[in-house]
């Protein structure tokens, strides 16, 4: 048990010195000796406080009742005025620096964050505690998904007059008074449109010290990395011995890679992909709420996507189309998504510097470069039609799935067999069940980081359009000209361990969605919870208190069932499960960093009780 009540990288409130002003700060340290914290505010100034000058930011939301009787427009005036000594205000002259305009940008976006925790953030029950000495950021206790107690927080979370409450006007700094002026009478007008919202993870999100990726360097590298990378695979795949010892393949001219009737195939995939989106068929539902409290609207057709794709692809098979013609282009396609999602992600920089300050993504920095990598607006859309939504899940997911079978049928003419190879027949339908499970699943894209945090840029127009339809289908491109006979014994103990993977993947991501879906859900009422200064709980018994990322655990055990197949000669089938290892371990840290400012102690205490983050008693 910590002594301290607040973690490092905690999100808090701080008295401002010689005032009874608190702001926003982030914990840098805690010192035993001296039992200071130090913390940094928002302008960057770092100050030591006591324990009793930091509270947690949600104590200020509990006010409501309490004694300050002034209407909130009152407040904010009689206590702007007593702001003398506001740590917001800069010494004179060292203000702005040459990148002012995009620092100014995320200087609102805070703002408007800070407005929407104030209108937003829904309250917190009587259990914490109404006063701040009680309640001391810490989980109260770890308990049973208690069905009572939480239809009581429901109630509260869902009611809209009661889930808004405006009481943290002193807390923001004078120079941002005017603008703060100006969007809160805009976010007035808004605010009573939109539901209550319960998750909201822009909102609460602080803002970011340090690049994600290895920051300008590491994105470059990326950048360049990646695109080398996918050619020398499958320039290597190609080969005869595909060996480490025949490493590097021969490059071929350019002008041999590229093709316009390739191109126009590739366009065509694309725009037919798009139509599919565009149809006024499946469920429209509601993202998670945005900085300015507006959620969008998604229309959830992934699946018939996928349906019509396939009576597409079967109609193209009846009438005699020579499909493998992609797989003899193969590289051709590649390159063609490539210069396509480059060209892609051009248009969205460009785009997006048209964009209204609070659309730009919460990873983005300010740097060219970094943010044409991460995406510097967070969902980009032509009217209703939201490019990075439609990129996440169609074009590649399902372009995957086609190349496959391509490949498929591409093993039978090349090895002149009648029917596929078990292993082929294994490794399509591993990875079809993926992707059909992530279509069916389609709405739980809308809570991933990809969606709510990472801006659309080319790390996702790459990783969506290129990476996964070409480098996903490496283990059946492999096949194709290096044939393994997998006996029934082995591939029956691999069918064994995919479904295995899956069942952990699928059973801990529904546990999760059900939870964050509805907390009170009569079938989860056997899990145990740790609640968390911001509402939200945290499931730490069933599968999220076996490993904290119980479903990249089930990730990797399929990936894992997909290389298998392709035997132990070479190890490029097995590219994918060492490249997926090294993307969830880098997720997982990313996902855990934001945890931690999210939720604090109660972080801390789910890390002690669930000590292991993928690998239970490994990692
Ligand atoms: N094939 C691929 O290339 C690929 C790549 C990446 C990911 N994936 C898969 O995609 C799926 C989604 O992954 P993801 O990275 O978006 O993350 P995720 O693991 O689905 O979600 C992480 C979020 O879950 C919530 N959470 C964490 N611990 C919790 C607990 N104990 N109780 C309740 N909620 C908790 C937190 O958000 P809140 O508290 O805010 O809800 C956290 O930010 C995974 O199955 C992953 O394996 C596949
Ligand atoms: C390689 C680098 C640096 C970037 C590219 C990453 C990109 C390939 C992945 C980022 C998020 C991933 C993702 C899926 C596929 C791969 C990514 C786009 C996913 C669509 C796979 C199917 C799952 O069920 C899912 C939960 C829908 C996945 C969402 C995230």
């Amino acid at each position: 048990m910590p002594s301290r009540k607040f973690a490092e990288g905690e999100v808090v409130r701080g008295r401002w010195p010689g005032s009874s002003l608190y702001y926003e700060v982030e914990i840098l340290s805690y010192d035993n000796k001296s039992q200071l914290y130090t913390v940094k505010y928002k302008d960057g100034t770092e100050l030591e406080l006591k324990e009793s000058d930091v509270k947690p930011l949600k104590s200020f939301k509990q006010r409501k009742g309490g004694s300050t009787s002034s209407s909130p427009s009152r407040r904010r005036s009689s206590r702007s005025r007593s702001r003398s000594r506001s740590p917001g205000r800069a010494p004179k002259g060292s203000r702005r620096s040459a990148s002012a305009s995009h620092q100014a940008d995320i200087k609102e976006k805070e703002t408007r964050r800070e407005i929407l925790q104030v209108k937003l953030t829904p309250l917190v029950l009587k259990p914490f505690g109404n006063s701040i000495n009680v309640y001391n950021g810490e989980p109260e206790h770890t308990e049973k998904n208690d069905i009572s107690r939480k239809n009581k927080q429901e109630k509260v979370i869902l009611s809209p007059e009661g889930s808004f409450i405006a009481t943290q006007y002193s807390l923001r700094p004078r120079r941002e008074e005017v603008t703060v002026k100006e969007i809160e009478s805009k976010e007035q007008k808004r605010l009573p449109k939109v539901p209550a919202p319960l998750e909201t993870f822009q909102v609460t999100t602080p803002q970011r010290k340090s690049l994600e990726f290895g920051g300008v360097p590491g994105a470059s590298l990326i950048m360049l990395g990646l695109p080398a990378c996918l050619f020398l695979l499958l320039l290597q795949c190609r080969q005869k011995d595909p060996s480490l010892l025949s490493f590097p393949p021969p490059l071929p001219a350019l002008g041999e890679l590229w093709e316009a009737r390739v191109c126009g195939i590739y366009l065509l995939w694309f725009f037919i992909q798009a139509l599919f989106y565009l149809l006024p068929i499946g469920k429209v539902v509601e993202g998670t709420p945005l900085v300015d409290g507006r959620r969008l609207k998604y229309r959830l057709n992934g699946f018939n996507a996928f349906v019509l794709t396939s009576a597409i692809v079967g109609t193209s098979l009846f009438w005699g189309i020579e499909l493998c013609y992609v797989y003899t282009h193969f590289l051709q396609f590649a390159l063609a998504a490539t210069v396509f999602s480059v060209v892609l992600s051009v248009y969205l920089y460009a785009r997006s510097l048209k964009a209204p300050r609070d659309e730009l993504s919460p990873a983005s920095s300010g740097n060219a470069v970094y943010d044409f990598f991460i995406g510097r607006e967070l969902n980009p859309r032509i009217g209703v039609f939201d490019l990075k939504y439609f990129c996440e899940l169609r074009p590649g997911l399902i372009g995957w799935v086609v190349v496959n079978l391509v490949m498929l049928l591409a093993e039978m003419k090349v090895q002149e067999r009648g029917t596929p190879s078990l292993a082929m027949v294994l490794v399509n339908s591993f990875q079809l069940l993926y992707v059909v499970d992530a279509l069916w699943n389609e709405e739980a894209l809308l809570t991933t980081m990809d969606i709510i945090h990472d801006g659309f840029g080319f790390m996702l127009a790459f990783g969506d359009l290129v990476w996964v339809p070409f480098t996903y289908s490496l283990q059946a491109f492999y096949l194709v000209s290096h044939p393994h006979d997998l006996s029934w014994p082995l591939a029956s103990v691999i069918i064994a361990l995919k479904l295995c993977g899956y069942v952990i993947f699928r059973c801990a991501n529904s546990q999760k969605n059900a939870f964050r879906k509805n907390p009170t859900d009569p079938k989860l009422a056997h899990l145990k919870t740790i609640h968390t200064s911001t509402g939200k709980s945290l499931l730490v018994s069933g599968w999220w208190g076996f490993v904290r990322h119980p479903n990249y655990l089930g990730d990797l055990i399929m990936a894992l069932a997909w290389s298998l197949p392709c035997g132990f000669n070479h190890l490029l089938p097995y590219f994918y499960v060492i490249y997926f290892t090294a993307l969830l371990v880098h997720r997982e840290a990313r996902d855990e960093h934001q945890c931690k400012r999210k939720y604090g102690l109660a972080w801390e205490k789910y890390c002690q009780r669930v000590p292991y983050r993928i690998l239970p008693y490994v990692y």
